[in-house]
């Protein structure tokens, strides 16, 4: 079932238009990143799926209903973390999240409970020394660890993540990786996410979008986006003492033919697959120089979840 519906989308700021016609969907319990350029619209539309943000065009559906429609028990099933907030200053850390729990009471159901506990949710995200702490005395990632916690406090079908692992020391990293890990495991929630970290993105989730020149231009897994991109293998290799390098789609038969033509002289043979960020990389250079991926990589939206 798709808990996410997204059919040509539209948005134009002025006289720019920023989304040109976007397609996808999200399964209950995936965890797909959202990447892209800086000012390529991915907080445009992850706003726009949150009912923040009015589209210009298209039809959206989130949870079976259109998010400019929705009502309260809607916006209750949501968990959100927004690029930056700096709110509630005054308040306790342990405090405000049992503040902004009791909000979510009312709607508890039989599979889900509501609110999440507010001791076990510091914990998850690292706050517990924090908890009787003023949230304006909090280190940037701290605060960034309680806005992920305020996301997840009433215990959401679907979480939106707007850069949330900026600020984050890599200890905070992996911890936010592993809540991400067992929310998407135990609890089926459904995570949508915005990151420039490549690593994140591949580690992370099941699926990702590269969005560019305002539409999806790949959808798939790391290792789907590879294999579409022309050169998926880097093969380096020496032969009396002097270094070669080759990129390749089929590294196998490539190496086979290296060895039946110099065998023993081979020496310091290295492959490598392409790594999500050459794949990006290449992606993003294509569309900027010719306004669109070659052929060979278009047409990804045919194939779109
Ligand atoms: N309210 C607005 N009015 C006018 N233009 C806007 C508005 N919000 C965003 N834009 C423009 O739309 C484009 C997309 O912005 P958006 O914030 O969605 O991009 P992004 O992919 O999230 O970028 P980043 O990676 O830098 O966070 C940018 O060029 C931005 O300047």
């Amino acid at each position: 079932m798709h808990v996410i519906e997204v059919h040509q989308l539209k948005m134009r700021y002025g006289r720019v238009d920023v989304l040109k016609g976007v397609n996808f969907n999200v399964r209950r319990g995936e965890v797909l990143a959202l990447l892209g350029p800086n000012g390529a619209g991915k907080t445009t539309t992850i706003e726009i799926l949150e009912g923040f943000r009015i589209p210009s065009g298209g039809e959206v559906n989130v949870l079976g209903v259109s998010p400019k429609e929705g009502d309260e028990s809607w916006r209750a099933q949501l968990g959100v973390v927004m690029q930056s907030w700096r709110d509630h200053p005054k308040w306790k850390v342990h405090e405000l999240l049992e503040h902004l729990g009791r909000y979510y009471e009312p709607y508890a159901t039989t599979n889900r409970s509501r609110p999440m506990d507010a001791g076990e949710l510091m914990e998850k995200v690292g706050l517990q020394e924090q908890s009787n702490q003023k949230v304006s005395s909090l280190s940037g990632g701290q605060r960034r660890r309680l806005d992920v916690a305020i996301g997840l406090i009433g215990n959401p079908e679907i979480l939106f993540l707007d850069e949330p692992t900026t600020g984050f020391d890599p200890q905070a990293r992996r911890d936010f990786h592993e809540v991400i890990r067992r929310l998407s495991v135990f609890e089926d929630t459904t995570i949508l996410l915005t990151t420039h970290d490549l690593h994140e993105a591949e580690k992370l989730s099941d699926r990702i979008l590269i969005l560019a020149d305002g539409r999806i231009v790949a959808n798939g897994s790391a290792e789907q986006l590879a294999e579409q991109v022309a050169g998926a293998s880097d093969v380096r290799w020496m032969v009396n003492n002097e270094r070669f390098r080759q990129e390749v789609t089929d590294a196998p038969s490539f190496v086979q033919k290296l060895f039946e033509e110099h065998g023993d002289a081979i020496t310091d043979l290295e492959v490598r697959k392409a790594s999500l960020e050459d794949t990006y990389i290449k992606m993003v250079q294509q569309i900027k120089s010719n306004g669109s991926l070659d052929d060979t990589l278009a047409n990804f939206e045919e194939g779109a979840e």
